[in-house]
């Protein structure tokens, strides 16, 4: 195993992370599809849809389909979608193992903790809220929140300056390139949670370790002033 990552501050990815969204993202996707007159698509091809965001994942759904779609259309479609999933956005949703046991003991151990979600901002907290994750969240940083989404570094750095702290001190939790990509990119290790949304396996992307579950993160890491 390598050596404990000495960090301040574990920021973690939603969708695909803390929680198994899938069931609620796909209900939704397809209730907007069927009011469009398009056909609907299973579940595992909507979790490999997701992962760059909302907007990236109707631009997919509508390549699936082999049809054209301009950007207007695009965000009209986007917040249809929204309409229709921000109501039930916790219906189907689960809690992905070891993540309320995980994040609770790594915030009593002392680890200031975040999330940054290429999510849009109000889903994520609906979501955070019901499962009682949002009292153990020092930031929280959506996909909408300005700067370009992961795997861009930006809103990651957005969630280090947010917390004072350097990236370097800061570890992300995730389950996709995108995110391996935006930690890389920032200079922070990355943990990968296998069995995420993602078009490729948890060990082809490139992370520093692959979790089989969340509660494994606690001997991946120790606050800096601890002895390794
Ligand atoms: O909304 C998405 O596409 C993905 O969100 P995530 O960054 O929490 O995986
Ligand atoms: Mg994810």
């Amino acid at each position: 195993m390598s050596a404990p990552y000495a960090v301040s501050a574990i920021l973690f990815d939603l969708d695909g992370t803390l929680v198994d969204s899938i069931p609620d993202i796909h209900a939704a996707l397809n209730q907007t599809l069927e009011s469009l007159g398009e056909p609907p698509f299973t579940l595992d091809a909507v979790a490999r849809m997701v992962g760059k965001g909302l907007p990236t994942t109707i631009e997919r759904a509508y390549e699936a389909l082999d049809k054209p779609l301009d950007p207007a259309t695009r965000d009209r479609i986007v917040d249809r979608f929204r309409k229709i999933y921000t109501p039930r956005a916790t219906e189907l949703t689960t809690m992905n193992p070891g993540a309320s046991g995980a994040t609770r003991a790594l915030h009593e151990k002392g680890f200031r903790l975040g999330v940054v979600t290429n999510k849009p901002l109000a889903e994520t907290m609906l979501i955070l809220d019901h499962f009682g994750f949002t009292e153990l969240m020092e930031v929280v940083v959506g996909g909408d929140a300005g700067p370009p989404k992961k795997p861009a570094p930006d809103l990651l750095i957005l969630a280090c300056q947010r917390l004072g702290l350097e990236p370097t001190d800061v570890l992300l939790v995730g389950d996709s390139e995108y995110d391996v990509g935006a930690a890389r990119a920032a200079g922070m290790p990355v943990l990968v949670l296998a069995g995420g949304y993602s078009r490729h396996s948890a060990e082809e992307l490139g992370a520093d370790v692959v979790l089989a579950r969340l509660d494994e993160i606690e001997h991946h890491v120790r606050l800096p002033s601890a002895k390794g």
